[in-house]
């Protein structure tokens, strides 16, 4: 790996990371799977051409991890390495613990404003703070949100971790990997949902 962004670890309230301008995603990135390696990818190349730095800003445990008991995909060192390689230039770890769950929609957007966001790239399911109230459109009065379409795998669902995670309890392992897009295995051809486009995960 030849890029290393700076790995900024946010406890409760304590943010250490003020930008006036950035191209930002947001999510649990568990598994940083195809889905999460595109958006990931958008922010950093949308941010070269503005001229702000990329942020990827994502939580430990992920949520699910926390609050259903789900197994994490990876550890937080692989997590983070794994961002790492897709080249932005900050990572900020926010624990996700009780008090953090307890943020609303409105906390959290006032918090993302220490980063100035010029632009967010989202997936269309993006849910964040108490009761789930948060979405693309709240962030979308705010900031300005762009909505990358589903990417979906060969067969034509959705890649999500929630779809790994049930593979892998499946003893499924092979397509779990190959979703997950990290292996040595010969990739997944995914396509982005809406036909003919064609991406590699
Ligand atoms: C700032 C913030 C960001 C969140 N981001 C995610 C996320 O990316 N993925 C996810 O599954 N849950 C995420 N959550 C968790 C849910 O939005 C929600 O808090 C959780 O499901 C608990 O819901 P409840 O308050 O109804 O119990 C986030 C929560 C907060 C506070
Ligand atoms: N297949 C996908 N294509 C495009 N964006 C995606 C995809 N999967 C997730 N995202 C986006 O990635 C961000 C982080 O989502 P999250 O970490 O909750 O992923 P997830 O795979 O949906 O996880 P889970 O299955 O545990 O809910 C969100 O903005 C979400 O909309």
């Amino acid at each position: 790996m030849d890029h290393h962004p700076r790995i900024h670890v946010q406890i409760q309230d304590e943010a250490e990371l003020t930008l006036c301008g950035s191209a930002l995603t947001i999510g649990a990135f568990d598994g940083v799977h195809g889905g999460h390696q595109a958006l990931i990818r958008s922010a950093v190349l949308n941010a070269q051409s503005l001229g702000v730095p990329s942020v990827v800003y994502t939580f430990d445990p992920p949520p699910k991890a926390l609050l259903c008991g789900a197994r994490p995909l990876t550890s937080i060192d692989e997590k983070i390495e794994r961002i790492s390689a897709l080249g932005p230039d900050h990572i900020v770890v926010a624990r996700f613990d009780a008090s953090y769950r307890a943020r609303t929609a409105n906390d959290f957007i006032r918090e993302i404003g220490r980063l100035s966001p010029r632009v967010i790239w989202l997936g269309s399911d993006f849910r964040f703070g108490s009761c789930k109230k948060g979405n693309p459109a709240l962030l979308a009065s705010h900031f300005d949100t762009r909505i990358l379409p589903a990417i979906c795998c060969e067969s034509g669902e959705v890649v999500s971790s929630t779809r790994i995670r049930a593979l892998r309890a499946a003893g499924r392992f092979l397509e779990a990997d190959r979703l997950e897009g990290w292996s040595e295995l010969p990739p997944f051809r995914v396509s982005n949902g809406n036909g003919g486009h064609h991406a590699t995960a």
